[in-house]
């Protein structure tokens, strides 16, 4: 069975229908103010409305999100699921998932086994587990910079729910991204762009039919 795909970072109508053609699982929107992809909700629930209740799972990325972004969230965007990519503990993912009545998607920063190792303590109580490169130091972004991480660090590992890599994928590496890791779920966001905060349908497309082709 094929890997499933994240598009993350979308902002237009005509990227949100190529993933949504190509057959992404899930779709991403992000809620951070210094990063390019940056939306307000209500935009955010404008591009949903076409795909929404059709299979596919809409997401919302943020990062240490307070209880006032999650309560806008669910009552304008409406995601299936929330995705956290700062430093939450286990106690406030619980938290923002009960509060929300939706899974959250806990990223974490990976450049060694122990950083992969800390993912335990979220396992079973994330709905799903995200393994992103650690940015360069200073970076204003924890993730979307297209930095990559040793995709060995993740083989043979296993979660009580499918979990994700991240960082610095693209329509070239997916493929061996895959088979490396032997990740069940994929995310990209710059490695679909023309510039930054840009989308192209066309790389949209090449990366989604890279992950179909790909063997794990
Ligand atoms: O994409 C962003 O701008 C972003 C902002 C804040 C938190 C997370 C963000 N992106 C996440 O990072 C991964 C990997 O990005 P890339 O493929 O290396 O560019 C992306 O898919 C989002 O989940």
């Amino acid at each position: 069975m094929s890997a499933g795909a994240k598009i993350c970072g979308l902002s237009t109508p005509e990227t949100v229908k190529a993933a949504f053609d190509g057959g992404a699982a899930f779709l991403g929107f992000v809620f951070f103010a210094k990063s390019p992809r940056n939306l307000t909700p209500e935009a955010a629930a404008r591009l949903v409305e076409p795909v929404r209740g059709r299979g596919v799972k809409t997401v919302a990325v943020t990062v240490d999100p307070d209880d006032a972004l999650v309560d806008r969230l669910m009552a304008t965007m409406r995601p299936d699921l929330i995705q956290v990519h700062g430093k939450e503990t286990p106690a406030r993912v619980r938290e923002i998932a009960a509060r929300a009545g939706v899974g959250v998607i806990k990223a974490f920063s990976v450049s060694t086994t122990a950083d992969v190792d800390q993912a335990a303590a979220f396992d079973g109580v994330a709905e799903h587990l995200m393994f992103d490169a650690k940015p360069v130091e200073g970076s204003a972004l924890p993730g979307g910079t297209g930095a990559r991480f040793d995709w060995g660090l993740l083989s043979g590992r296993r979660f009580s729910r499918p979990h994700f890599l991240a960082g610095g994928l693209d329509p070239w590496n997916v493929a061996e991204a895959i088979t490396v890791s032997g990740t069940p779920l994929v995310d990209v966001s710059s490695g679909v762009e023309r510039g930054p905060g840009l989308k192209d349908p066309a790389l949209i497309t090449a990366f989604l039919d890279a992950v179909k082709r790909a063997k794990d």
